[in-house]
């Protein structure tokens, strides 16, 4: 099981690679999971936003999860579980604890616009599951905020061990990660170095699926003080990682992934489509 003292570090949420009639490719994901166990990763993570969990069937993702188990021995494995029914979601926490998940990564309940009781009482509820439970603020995404006092009120729930901070609002992460007991995971790529100067615990970044090894140099280096050394090697992912999200996630991130040759096809599922020609020749450079 993950806790709050191994909530450390650069977690990884996976693509889900598809072939070009976009079914499962299950020899890239096997491929994608093995390149990515062995470069200091701190665990990984299935059923996320850049795992494309929208238009994941649950078969699929059952496949996913049980795969990435076995591939990646004792590394810790994440689940994104989170939805807008605080039924569903205990169900499915259940459901990833039963398959093997060591966390589960719950996203604030989207669209349908809970109250801050409402949310409180839905991350109370998912402690049924019996699952250590990784809350995932992202506004700009879920259409839901929360106040500091509710991120307060949340992390001190038994089975909470963490907050994965993608409000991209550093002065929030600064007050947030000095603040709180429990570690504030980055989910803004861009901030990441300024977030581990802020007191954040490492990130789950995208853009770690490439380059891996730089982005835990930029961790590993911050923690025995070599500031500017994970300073410079952070201002040279830079480039990567504007350009990953200078189209919706994870449509540059498996073109420049099939470009390098690390899976098969760039195919997203729809309502998500393939980077545009112009997003194509300002990879070209990264490839
Ligand atoms: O899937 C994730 O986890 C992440 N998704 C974010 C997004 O697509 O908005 C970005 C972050 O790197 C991790």
């Amino acid at each position: 099981m993950l806790t709050e003292q191994n909530l450390r570090g650069v977690f990884v949420p996976v693509v889900t690679p598809f072939d070009r009639r976009g079914k499962l490719d299950v020899g890239s994901y096997i491929d994608l999971v093995q390149r990515l166990v062995g470069q200091g990763i701190s665990g990984l993570v299935v059923g996320g936003t850049t795992g494309e969990s929208p238009t994941i069937h649950t078969k699929e993702l059952e496949m996913l999860i049980v795969t990435a188990r076995k591939e990646i021995g004792s590394l810790p494995l994440i689940v994104g579980t989170g939805s807008n029914s605080t039924a569903a979601t205990a169900d499915r926490t259940a459901w990833a604890k039963s398959l093997g998940a060591d966390a589960a990564l719950v996203v604030t309940p989207y669209y349908n616009k809970p109250s801050q009781r409402g949310i409180i009482e839905h991350f109370q509820q998912i402690s049924t599951a019996g699952l250590p439970v990784i809350v995932y603020d992202i506004p700009h995404r879920t259409g839901v905020s929360l106040d500091i006092k509710t991120v307060t009120a949340i992390m001190k729930m038994k089975h909470v061990i963490g907050l994965k901070e993608s409000t991209g609002n550093i002065t929030r992460y600064f007050q947030l990660a000095r603040s709180i007991a429990k570690p504030v995971l980055c989910g803004e790529d861009e901030l990441f170095f300024a977030s581990l100067c802020c007191g954040g615990k490492g990130g789950i970044l995208a853009s770690a699926n490439l380059d891996t090894s730089q982005f835990v140099q930029v961790y590993q280096s911050y923690q025995v003080g070599k500031i500017e050394e994970s300073g410079r090697v952070f201002d040279q992912l830079l480039p990567l990682i504007q350009f990953l999200f200078s189209e919706p996630n994870p449509a540059p991130l498996k073109w420049l992934l099939a470009e390098r040759g690390h899976i098969r096809s760039d195919s997203l599922r729809l309502p998500l489509t393939n980077i545009s020609s112009e997003g194509e020749k300002i990879g070209a450079e990264l490839r």
